[in-house]
């Protein structure tokens, strides 16, 4: 049972996981406090839209929560944590949202005696349906481990990875979402292009992929059987496929996911920001 969770970082991730607990009401928002760099405006307009605790007070922030969520971008973890690192005791649970960063990098700024979580999760938290994704560090209670994925499946859903996949993962459904919706902005210029009204296409473009979407998750069917059962011979279907094959579309989305993978990786490593 959380009592308190403290946001390290105020960006989009942290504001749709604020979001969706905030909209499903699994705590109340005086329990979670928030806390970033120093952008002052920023932690206002997050305190006025959910009335959640903002302050630049670190020690504040972070004492007695019972969940650290650190939320601030990869080359920011270290000055992060050095910052806040004082107020944190082995009874605390740190879980970290970072691309790439693995837990025993965060443990060995961290302190190897704080038990930490990984878990990526995406912005369709912010509505309660994210896709997260969560890895489990040493020293991690059953009770702790049981908090978060209670606290994440508020936000959508949850499943267990080890930790060797979660630059995979992050690739897939992490970055996910901007994939769909690069593909519905193309989706929407075409149509428009071709003379309908920018509503009329968002709303028949929205409802597709919501549609397509429930079809995986409800029929049973796989992807390729559901694509197939559109595809009429010589129809419509057949002639916008063809296309994208000539475009090498599932190699172009292959890449897309090797990509961010390897970008994943290359953030861990601290190659380049
Ligand atoms: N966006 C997404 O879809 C997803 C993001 N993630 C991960 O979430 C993390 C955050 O991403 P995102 O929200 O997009 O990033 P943003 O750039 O939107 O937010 C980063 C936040 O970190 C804060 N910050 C920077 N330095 C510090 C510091 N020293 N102490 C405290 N806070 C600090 C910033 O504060 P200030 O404004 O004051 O500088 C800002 O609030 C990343 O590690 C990313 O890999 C994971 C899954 C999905
Ligand atoms: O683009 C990024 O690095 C982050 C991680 C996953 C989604 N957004």
């Amino acid at each position: 049972m959380l009592n308190k969770i403290s946001f390290v970082g105020a960006g989009s991730m942290a504001e749709s996981i604020i979001a969706g607990i905030i909209h499903e009401r699994h705590l109340h928002a005086e329990q979670i406090h928030v806390t970033n760099k120093d952008n002052k405006e920023r932690l206002e307009r997050l305190q006025e839209r959910y009335q959640v605790q903002c302050t630049t007070d670190r020690k504040e922030s972070i004492t007695d929560a019972d969940v650290i969520i650190l939320s601030m971008k990869p080359h920011d973890l270290t000055s992060a944590v050095e910052a806040i690192k004082q107020y944190i005791t082995p009874n605390q649970v740190v879980v970290s949202v970072l691309a790439g960063i693995s837990i025993e990098q965060i443990s060995s700024i961290v302190g190897e005696n704080i038990p930490i979580i990984r878990a990526m999760p995406n912005t369709s938290s912010s509505i309660g349906y994210s896709a997260t994704a969560i890895a489990r560090g040493k020293g991690v209670t059953e009770e702790q481990l049981n908090d978060i994925i209670s606290l994440f499946g508020t936000i959508g859903t949850t499943t267990i990875i080890q930790e060797k996949d979660m630059h995979t993962v992050t690739g897939l459904s992490g970055s996910g979402p901007a994939y769909i919706y690069y593909l519905a902005e193309a989706m929407e210029e075409a149509a428009v292009k071709s003379g309908l009204d920018k509503d009329v296409a968002n709303e028949l473009i929205m409802q597709t992929i919501i549609g397509a979407g429930e079809m995986l998750k409800r029929s049973g069917e796989s992807a390729e059987v559901l694509r197939k059962k559109i595809t009429s011979p010589n129809g419509t279907t057949q002639a916008g496929l063809e296309t994208l094959e000539q475009y090498n579309f599932q190699n172009a989305i292959k890449d897309c996911v090797k990509s961010a993978r390897e970008r994943s990786i290359e953030l861990g490593e601290n190659k380049k920001r």
